[in-house]
């Protein structure tokens, strides 16, 4: 676009303008910023006097300025560079056409409430990414508006600077798309706010309270998605949500990294991000020392055998019969506990009757965990000692004050009298403060015999236990009994242990208020098991679950999902979505990787690239690991300026065998772990399961012995390595069956 003509003139003006406004309140919101700090300060100085009341209001009043304050001016200095990114030329019905300029935040002016930038996330932004050209609807609040799109505008703003403007329609939206696409080159995750397409922004703003699981082609932008709808759920619903409310479970350490910036970046920030393990670890306060998760994963691969035995412990603790054999052991024990009741006393009197307190456990108060049902039982025996005690001195005061009224009148002998009453007298003043005495815990006192349980003790005592496991699982034979009992007599924890234990502990002691969720993102859902997911639903109470996968790349099918009909059981209220189109790869390097999809029994639709071209992948013969060969392709890779480039191995021995080579010949090579920094001035090595999830400018592909195999394992870890790359791939190895083509 000419920076001549009028029209650039034009923007170039309203960026300048939006810009100097920007700074009025910017200035505004450090002098707020700066008052408000001197006035917490002298608030503070005053406290020591002896009527503080007046101070601390003021401190009260003033941190929450000082909090508006930074917010506003956090927010203007995080837009300042690109104020808006997008405007369309609209018409509400009934109302005069405006220009609405849509970017990170929104901002009005405070005269005119006039909106000077409309936020992305807002009702009307959603023309811009949902609406052809034309007359149109659209949502606010469940209420349909109608209007009119005359045209949309795209700006390229770096710096604060104006570069160039383009209007859209289908044909340039493709355009954009590959430019976003091509310019991309960075380790991490970016947002995509300007460029998020028709078929992604309907599952960003999908039923916010309902849940949503995502069936998505690698690189169809399932991550990011994920990312953009938990700002757009924060913009929308912030009112009945707070952050703290919100997690986001990734698959490990290095993805949680890997999607770190984006967050922020869509201000969004103190949303919990986390792992599975960790998260239930926190929420029922144990701590295990986990077995690698991926080991089994190595040996899978490394003894090229996919044949799982058919008592398969992994993916039967993954299932809902293990739910099943949980929620029996949970039974149990509450069976075990109810006949503990027995009718409680104050002194030989009964207050209240075993039967309705094992009532209340077993039937009123069954919605709750056990453990609160007790606590609850508790509140009610102290409640009802409190309102019976009165009576029952009550009744004794009279009874003594009767038979020792009946004493004085009956008796005639004096002395025998005065012995009789004293004594009567003296039981009394014996018993009634004894009583009192006693009253103080008799609650107490009832309640110890219902002792609280050790989770990690109670399961393990469920899984070494002959007796307990076949009265829990009585569809097991007892050749699988056997079996099961014998893979536990070594005390050692797996990763599907933690959905039983968070299980119980939900059913048993409840989820503490810290850790109970409301909302859940789940990137990778296919690695999850179905007892997983349910066990977090039941734990969390809630089905707001977002849940994004591909199950081309479920490399855990031997312990986890390998359909998504049962999750859609287990959420009868989601919504299912597809997403086919790949954003990240070119079409070469995605024709390559669906030749790979197509041998897959999972029977998934090829993934279709969006238009664009590039080198197509390079086989390099290589007999043997040569590192000078990959070295050579490395430098070649650098050297025609792609950032991001990494070694993709099939297993992880192999990435220690190549790490170390490469690094002994003085290549900047970095393998990969779980805690590892992604420093793209690197040659990064990582094992395919690792990959999952993340992408690279460049990818080279390295397996010598043992090959990939053509089983399923194998070929899904072929094709998330295949996936990775943006640009371009190289498959290095002794020949093309290697990588099974
Ligand atoms: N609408 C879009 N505009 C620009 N870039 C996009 C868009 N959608 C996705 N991308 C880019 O495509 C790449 C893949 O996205 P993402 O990692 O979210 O995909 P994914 O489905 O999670 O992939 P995988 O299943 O392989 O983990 C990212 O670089 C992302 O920025």
């Amino acid at each position: 676009m000419s920076q001549q003509t009028a029209e650039y003139q034009k923007e170039a003006a309203r960026l300048k303008h939006t810009k100097e406004y920007m700074n009025i309140l910017l200035t505004e919101s450090e002098r707020d910023l700066q008052s408000s700090q001197e006035k917490i300060r002298s608030a503070m100085a005053n406290l020591e006097y002896i009527d503080s009341s007046d101070s601390y209001l003021n401190i009260l009043t003033n941190s929450r300025f000082f909090e508006m304050a930074r917010t506003q001016k956090e927010a203007l200095e995080a837009v300042m560079n690109k104020p808006y990114f997008a405007r369309i030329h609209f018409q509400r019905e009934g109302e005069p056409e405006e220009f609405l300029y849509i970017g990170k935040t929104s901002l009005f002016h405070r005269d005119t409430h006039e909106p000077i930038i409309v936020d992305w996330r807002s009702p009307v932004a959603n023309v811009y990414y949902d609406g052809r050209l034309g007359d149109l609807t659209y949502q606010v609040r469940d209420e349909e508006h109608s209007g009119h799109l005359f045209s949309k505008r795209q700006y390229k703003i770096e710096s604060g600077e104006l570069l160039d403007y383009r209007d859209i329609d289908l044909t340039t939206n493709d355009e954009l798309l590959q430019e976003a696409l091509e310019g991309k080159a960075d380790v991490r995750l970016t947002e995509i706010v300007s460029t998020i397409q028709k078929e992604q922004n309907e599952i960003i703003r999908a039923h916010l309270r309902q849940p949503i699981l995502v069936q998505g082609a690698a690189g169809s932008g399932k991550t990011t998605i994920a990312l953009h709808r938990i700002s757009y759920f924060l913009y929308t619903m912030g009112e009945h949500f707070k952050p703290e409310q919100l997690m986001i479970l990734a698959p490990n350490k290095l993805f949680i990294e890997y999607i770190g910036d984006v967050l922020p970046e869509l201000g969004v920030d103190r949303i919990c991000q986390t792992t599975y393990a960790e998260y239930v670890q926190n929420a029922i306060g144990i701590k295990l020392k986990l077995q690698n998760p991926n080991e089994q994963l190595e040996s899978i691969v490394e003894n090229n055998t996919d044949m799982l035995p058919r008592f398969n412990i992994p993916q039967i603790k993954g299932s809902l019969l293990y739910r099943d054999i949980m929620d029996r052991y949970t039974a149990m024990h509450e069976q075990k506990l109810a006949a503990l009741f027995e009718d409680v006393f104050i002194e030989k009197y009964r207050i209240l009757r075993a039967s309705h307190l094992k009532k209340l456990f077993l039937v009123e108060f069954a919605y709750m965990p056990i453990e609160k049902r007790l606590e609850r039982i508790k509140k009610v025996i102290q409640t009802e000692v409190k309102r019976k005690t009165a009576a029952v001195l009550n009744t004794l005061n009279a009874k003594y004050e009767e038979i020792i009224g009946r004493a004085l009148n009956g008796i005639r002998d004096d002395a025998k009298r005065r012995r009789v009453v004293t004594k009567y007298i003296d039981e009394r003043d014996e018993r009634i403060p004894k009583i009192k005495q006693e009253v103080k815990s008799t609650a107490t006192l009832y309640m110890r015999k219902f002792e609280k349980v050790k989770i990690k003790i109670m399961y393990r005592e469920l899984v070494t236990n002959r007796m307990l496991l076949s009265e829990a699982a009585p569809e097991w034979s007892l050749e699988e009994i056997e079996m099961f009992l014998s893979a536990h007599r070594k005390e050692a924890w797996v990763l599907e242990d933690l959905a039983a234990l968070y299980y119980l502990h939900a059913r048993i002691k409840g989820v503490p208020d810290k850790w109970k969720m409301r909302v859940i993102f789940i990137d990778e859902a296919q690695d999850y098991s179905l007892f997983q997911l349910a066990a977090l639903k039941a734990g969390l109470e809630t089905d707001m679950f977002t849940m994004v996968g591909d199950l081309a790349q479920g490399i855990h099918s031997y312990r986890s999902l390998t359909e998504w009909e049962s999750v859609l059981k287990l959420f009868p209220r989601a919504t299912y979505a597809t997403l086919q189109k790949s954003y990240r790869t070119t079409i070469e390097i995605m024709n390559t990787a669906n030749k790979i999809l197509a041998k897959m029994d999972e029977n998934l639709p090829l993934v279709e690239p969006v238009v664009r071209h590039g080198k197509p992948p390079v086989f390099i013969p290589c007999p043997a690991f040569d590192e000078n060969v990959i070295i050579e392709t490395y430098r070649t890779i650098r050297s025609s300026g792609h950032r991001s480039i990494a070694l993709i191995t099939k297993t992880t021995s192999e990435a220690k065998k190549f790490a170390a080579a490469l690094v002994k010949a003085n290549i900047e090579a970095e393998l990969l772990d779980e805690t590892a920094a992604l420093d793209q001035s690197k040659l990064l090595i990582v094992p395919s399961h690792l990959a999952k999830g993340l992408e690279f400018d460049a990818v080279m592909i390295a397996a010598f012995d043992p090959p990939f195999y053509d089983h399923p394992v194998d070929r899904k870890l072929l094709y998330v390595a295949l996936t990775r790359a943006m640009h371009e791939l190289y498959l290095i190895g002794p020949n093309e069956e290697t990588f099974l083509l």
